[in-house]
């Protein structure tokens, strides 16, 4: 039953999500405010000043999008991949599809849910980077007090067009490197099973874990200008635009800026892509 298959992925695309949320929360930090030394440091402020909770502020709207995100990308993907050569998911261990479709119909599948997930992604890292402690008396609110607060706040503020701000950014960040996500992955399945057969469930969570790490090591120097484009309409330091950005971080904090983030993102990149593939291969397996 197709809407039984779409919860099951939803809910484990939300599993994944949960576990990589503090990461993610811990990146974005890294990437936006200058305040931390390093990881370490992060999370000990962080739980200082706003115990665990702090570490899953803005979790709420990804779990939401993740159901439209996650369809678009893998269905958009596979309906791609059936148009370049003509072979259902079904047939292709038996003729697999060669690494330059695969590319071209990654890249396709994060083309487009770049844009769904623009706005949404936006809220997500404005949520994050508000540090206040959970509503203390007598201490001022935090600007945002919740997603759809924040959703309204910014396009009372900044007009419908602000709910994209950074849009551009993460649609450069998602087109290519979502292709290397799939290819790593169908390479990686291919290293560890023979031809024409389906790939175990340990190789397809070592596939899909490395296929996040590859692709968030290629994604992150676009996913900091990313996030700082997305926090510039906040703190009026607007900048010029997308090069403007890069330029002046570089300038400014040397080009090591463009790897903040790195390792964390890479930490939170394996189990949460090693259970999107897994759920997804079951899925479609028990589709038939
Ligand atoms: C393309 N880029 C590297 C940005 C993301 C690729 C992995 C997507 C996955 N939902 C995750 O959150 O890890």
């Amino acid at each position: 039953m197709p809407a039984e298959e779409f919860v099951a992925g939803w809910i484990s695309g939300a599993l994944g999500l949960v576990l990589g949320h503090p990461f993610d929360t811990v990146k974005v930090r890294l990437q936006t405010q200058t305040t931390y030394r390093g990881i370490v440091d992060c999370m000990v402020k962080t739980y200082r000043h706003e115990s665990l909770l702090g570490f899953f502020k803005g979790m709420s709207f990804p779990i939401a999008s993740i159901a439209v995100v996650n369809s678009v990308l893998f269905g958009v993907y596979s309906n791609a991949l059936l148009a370049l050569t003509a072979t259902s998911h079904q047939e292709r261990r038996a003729q697999p599809p060669s690494y330059t479709h695969v590319f071209i119909a990654g890249c396709t599948g994060g083309f487009l849910q770049a844009y769904c997930l623009a706005p949404f992604d936006l809220i997500k890292v404005r949520l994050q980077n508000q540090t206040e402690p959970r509503a203390k008396p007598g201490s001022p609110p935090p600007r945002y007090r919740g997603p759809m607060h924040c959703a309204a706040s910014i396009f009372q503020a900044e007009g419908p067009r602000g709910l994209f701000r950074g849009a551009w950014a993460l649609t450069l960040r998602d087109t290519p490197t979502l292709g290397i996500y799939f290819v790593t992955y169908e390479w990686l399945c291919r290293q560890f099973t023979l031809d024409g057969q389906t790939p175990s469930s340990g190789t397809v969570l070592v596939a899909g874990g490395f296929a996040g790490i590859t692709s968030w090591v290629a994604a992150t120097p676009l996913d900091v200008i990313k996030s700082r484009m997305q926090m510039a309409g906040l703190k009026q330091r607007a900048y010029g635009g997308l090069l403007d950005c890069m330029v002046s971080s570089a300038r400014q904090e040397g080009l090591g800026v463009f790897f903040r983030g790195l390792t964390i993102n890479s930490a939170r990149a394996f189990p949460v892509n090693a259970v999107t593939f897994l759920s997804y291969e079951h899925l479609l397996l028990s589709w038939g």
